[in-house]
């Protein structure tokens, strides 16, 4: 079954001149933990924030649990929670007069859905009498996260919820979801971090308004059209410049400690003929090596299209 439908959604800013989105459909089915992926400004808030009820589009048509967005705003209202991507919280409330808030504005109570939360709630509670501004990054994220499941939602919509999270809390808050998941709330979360996309089931590619790709992490990734190589030499500034510079080189891409480029026509005698023509370029420690495209590989590939 369909959680979320979303047909043809189109969304301008026109004394910006900005196209935020443009054209988008996306289908969620019931319990899935669905990804939104891109970078800052690909249109991710913009879009919860339609599905959402908060903004609504030009044209085009969703549905979020069976209600139209437009049409049906109020009782989705109280089906989904939304955990926008900027710390929402009264940051003079303590953790618990926090989660009692949004608890009281739901119509229920802290205890009534606690064994939802209580996973969550247990890494923040001995801190519950803590002003929730003086919370660290990855507990502000978990009571954020309390807040918006306090009335057990059927859809849940995260914003970029590891943003600016250190690299425990993000794996952390990354399990949190998938005990989520096995409750049967449908989720969709939104990140700019490429490696996050293979924790989602599916995923969909978003750039300057437009989805590029919609799939598992896995087919997306095999469905690179090329065979990739990761290449690095002791001098990998000029190491960009000189295999930019190389016609048989059909992309070249700075990938941390290496750089990952791809053929017009891959062989093993292209790559021997690229080694030579490195080393007569004075490259010296040349490491050429084939490697299985990531999601950022792909996400490139499909931007260059
Ligand atoms: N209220 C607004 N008025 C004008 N422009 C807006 C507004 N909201 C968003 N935009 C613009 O729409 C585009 C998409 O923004 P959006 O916030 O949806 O992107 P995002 O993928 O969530 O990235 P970010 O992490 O930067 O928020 C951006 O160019 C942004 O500047």
């Amino acid at each position: 079954m369909k959680d979320i439908i979303v047909e043809n959604i189109c969304k301008s800013f026109p004394k910006e001149h900005i196209q935020a989105l443009d054209d988008i459909n996306i289908e969620v089915e019931k319990g899935e933990l669905f990804g939104l992926i891109g970078p800052d400004g690909a249109g991710k808030t913009t879009l919860f924030r339609i599905l959402t009820t908060l903004l609504l589009a030009d044209s085009g048509s969703a549905i979020v649990n069976g209600s139209d967005v437009v049409k049906d705003y109020k009782a989705i209202r109280r089906k989904v929670g939304y955990m926008p991507g900027k710390f929402s919280l009264y940051q003079d409330l303590s953790v618990e007069e926090n989660l009692s808030f949004f608890a009281t504005i739901f119509n229920t109570s802290i205890k009534e859905n606690y064994d939802l939360i209580k996973d969550i709630y247990e890494h923040i509670e001995p801190f519950k009498n803590r002003r929730a501004g003086a919370l660290s990054g990855g507990m502000k994220q978990k009571l954020a996260l309390c807040c918006a499941l306090i009335h057990r939602p059927e859809v849940l919509f995260l914003d970029e919820p590891t943003t600016g999270v250190d690299t425990v809390s993000r794996k952390e808050f990354w399990d949190m979801l998938k005990r989520l998941k096995m409750e049967g709330i449908t989720i969709i979360v939104s990140t700019p971090y490429m490696d996050e996309a293979n924790l989602c089931e599916r995923i969909a590619l978003m750039q300057k308004g437009k989805i590029l790709s919609v799939n598992t992490p896995t087919h997306i990734k095999s469905s690179f059209p090329d065979p990739l190589f990761a290449i690095k030499t002791e001098h990998m500034i000029k190491l960009l410049a000189d295999l930019r510079a190389i016609p048989e080189i059909k992309s070249v891409h700075s990938f941390g400690e290496y750089h990952h480029i791809t053929l017009n026509e891959p062989s093993e005698n292209e790559l021997q003929l690229l080694h030579q023509t490195l080393a007569n370029d004075k490259h010296e420690a040349i490491d050429i090596k084939k490697i299985e495209p990531e999601i950022e590989d792909c996400f490139i590939q499909l931007m260059s299209n």
